[in-house]
């Protein structure tokens, strides 16, 4: 029988632990699903998607108390495990760092989402519909008053999305997984102003995952959003779902058709 998602983390977290003393042990690994190989993969899918173009948006994974991360203003699609940074979550300091690089800029709003929601992984997407859908509703086409918020109803794909990234995996009557939102709920995704320097919108962020505990991503108007779930799978999948969701509106707006 294949070894289960949580056997190869274990497996990972055990090898990770008994390697402190070589930096290059902790990205060295034959396991495709060890992050530092994992986050290559993911972003060269991203990119596919138009998520990670221009070297921007990226990915980070919780390892146990270690966190991976990317390099800053490299092409995300070609990146390589030796090219990743290894984090000590407890004491913050670098215990692997790439010479000549420097970690990506949006490592204080990964940390965010591993420090207020416990995620085991953040994605970062630039993609256009995310952006478009932040300009959709600056324009005050919904109601103003919710100008700083994306909620959307009554569309199937909703059911992909936990309550606050921390939906179980059993899966409820009606193919929706227990934890997540249910067909007739409103999903709601709050909406940040962007800065001029990506560290610069960690304070903004913080105040939209604790004024928002249901969310399991925030949206930063003209840019992106930034997307968690406890693992990467929920994250990944989540992320699916919200850009599928963005997608829809948009396009639904164009049509003249409401989405909520
Ligand atoms: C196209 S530059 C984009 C960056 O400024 C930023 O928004 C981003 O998402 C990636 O930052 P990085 O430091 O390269 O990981
Ligand atoms: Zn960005």
């Amino acid at each position: 029988m294949a070894a289960s998602h949580q056997d190869v983390q274990k497996k990972n977290e055990d090898q990770d632990n008994s390697s402190t003393t070589d930096p290059d042990s902790l990205i060295r690994s034959n396991d495709p699903l060890h992050p530092a190989n994992h986050i290559s993969d993911l972003c060269r899918r991203f990119y596919t998607l138009g998520w990670v173009t221009g070297t921007g948006g990226g990915v980070s994974i919780r390892h146990g108390n270690h966190i991976f991360l990317a390099p800053s203003g490299v092409q995300k699609e070609m990146m390589q495990p030796t090219d990743m940074f290894v984090m000590d979550f407890l004491t913050k300091q670098y215990v692997r760092r790439p010479q000549a690089l420097k970690p990506s800029a949006c490592t204080p709003l990964f940390l965010a989402a591993y420090t207020h929601r416990n995620a085991g992984c953040c994605i970062h997407t630039h993609s256009q519909w995310a952006v478009l859908i932040t300009l959709i509703c600056e324009a005050g086409l919904q109601n103003s008053a919710e100008r700083n918020v994306f909620a959307i109803k009554e569309i199937e794909q909703i059911k992909g999305i936990s309550r606050g990234g921390s939906g179980s995996d059993e899966i409820a009557e009606g193919g929706r997984k227990v934890g997540n939102l249910g067909y007739y709920d409103t999903m709601k995704i709050p909406i940040i102003e962007n800065e001029a320097h990506e560290e610069d919108l960690t304070g903004a962020l913080e105040k939209a995952i604790e004024e928002w505990p249901e969310a399991c991503a925030v949206l930063v108007r003209r840019h992106g959003v930034y997307v968690w779930g406890k693992d990467v799978a929920q994250a990944k999948t989540q992320a699916e779902s919200l850009d599928y969701l963005f997608q829809l509106a948009v396009e639904m707006h164009k049509l003249g058709l409401k989405w909520i």
